[in-house]
């Protein structure tokens, strides 16, 4: 079902302005009364948008996403848009940016297909799509464009669906955010892209989704998604913001899927399964680098350690949870240990799926992502 597909370049458009415990347990309950909470609404108001997020939006083209079999557009994409526009202090950092890809067959013209020539995003039926890439705060190798695989296995889904009536998907997007140093990276030097602590991760992947939802994407019912550290991320997202000391106000996700996450860092180091044992000192490491030595902030972090899911997050109904048996780097007792720990203490319906392969292999092949993603939005319609 899934393609071969590249993506090319076919048209510039015109440029504005600038230019938590590691111990295994047995299996969760799932819960099956997601729907009564779905009722309350997010209340989060969403500012307009800005003169400033406007020239950040059209500062990057369109290019066209083309099918190489059938030679048809499928769908457009903008890389690398700052979304916090002119960057921390005016300086423009490259990792505070999103990538945004739309289905063709949503946009006017799709016939005769031409980029979205819009201030914002046009506002498309179906659900948005969002991904937050992993790396343990601080892999230089992977970011925002990890995503690119599973997001062209998207659009292929949304051209098949169109044929047949409906596209489930309005739009996709994968957030980069500043990281924490690595120790092995190449550039040597001061990099502020690579300096970031705890909270500065989910300050930037908030206000991504803040700039994202005042050019109309993300809102509604949404689904939001992360691989490793980036579903760490996914739940913080939706966790109270003052537990950052932020004040980001979004409209939440109704839906989290959860890809070989991290949900229970300070577990882990404490007492790693056996057969992980061996990562304990790595785990650490990037713990340290990310949150500093204060062992009750990586407690705190945990999504694992909130105490009560349905006051947490109100907009809540379903948590996917995919991870690998054959995961080299992220034992199943973190899945389970989150599982077990939503089931407690909220009513989400919460399902668990086998991931496939080695840790990072379900974002570098995309097509078993697409489909677990494809699938879940499909649910939502
Ligand atoms: N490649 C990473 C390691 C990494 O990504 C990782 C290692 C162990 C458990 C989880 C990991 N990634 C989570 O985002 C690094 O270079 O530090």
């Amino acid at each position: 079902m899934w393609r071969r597909l590249s993506q090319i370049v076919v048209k510039v458009r015109r440029r504005h302005g600038f230019d938590c415990s590691g111990s295994a347990s047995s299996g969760f309950p799932t819960a099956a009364g997601a729907q009564s909470k779905s009722d309350k609404t997010t209340t989060a108001t969403m500012p307009s948008l800005s003169e400033k997020d406007q020239l950040a939006w059209a500062s990057v083209p369109w290019t066209s996403v083309v099918d190489e079999e059938s030679g048809k557009v499928l769908g457009w994409r903008k890389s690398q848009v700052p979304y916090i526009p002119g960057g921390v202090d005016n300086s423009g950092l490259s990792l505070q940016t999103l990538d945004v890809w739309l289905p063709a067959s949503g946009t006017p013209g799709y016939a005769t297909p031409q980029a979205p020539d819009a201030p914002s995003l046009p506002s498309q039926s179906g659900h948005w799509i969002v991904y937050i890439h992993g790396g343990a705060w601080r892999d230089p190798m992977i970011d925002a464009s990890s995503f690119s695989p599973t997001a062209i296995n998207l659009l292929q889904a949304a051209a098949s669906s169109f044929s047949k009536g409906s596209v489930p998907i309005a739009g996709v997007a994968s957030l980069n955010y500043r990281l924490s140093p690595h120790p092995n990276h190449p550039t040597g030097g001061r990099d502020p892209n690579r300096e970031a602590r705890h909270p500065d991760h989910i300050s930037d992947v908030l206000g991504g989704l803040a700039f994202l939802q005042r050019l109309g994407g993300a809102t509604g019912s949404w689904l939001l998604s992360g691989h490793s550290c980036g579903a760490t991320l996914a739940f913080q997202a939706v966790m109270a913001p003052s537990r950052w000391g932020l004040d980001t106000a979004i409209v939440k996700p109704t839906v989290i899927v959860g890809l070989n996450g991290l949900y229970d860092l300070a577990g882990f180091i404490t007492m790693p399964p056996p057969e992980y044992a061996g990562l304990r000192d790595a785990y650490e490491e990037f713990t340290r680098g990310a949150f500093g030595d204060d062992k009750t902030v990586w407690k705190d972090a945990c999504p694992a350690t909130a105490d009560d899911w349905t006051s947490e997050w109100q907009e809540g109904k379903q948590v996917v949870l995919a991870q690998s048996r054959e995961d080299s780097l992220v034992p199943y007792a973190q899945l389970e240990k989150m599982g077990a720990y939503l089931s407690k203490s909220s009513s989400l319906n919460i399902r668990e799926m086998e991931a496939g392969g080695d840790h990072d292999d379900i974002w570098k092949k995309g097509d078993r992502l697409a489909e677990i993603l494809y699938d879940v939005v499909s649910g939502l319609m």
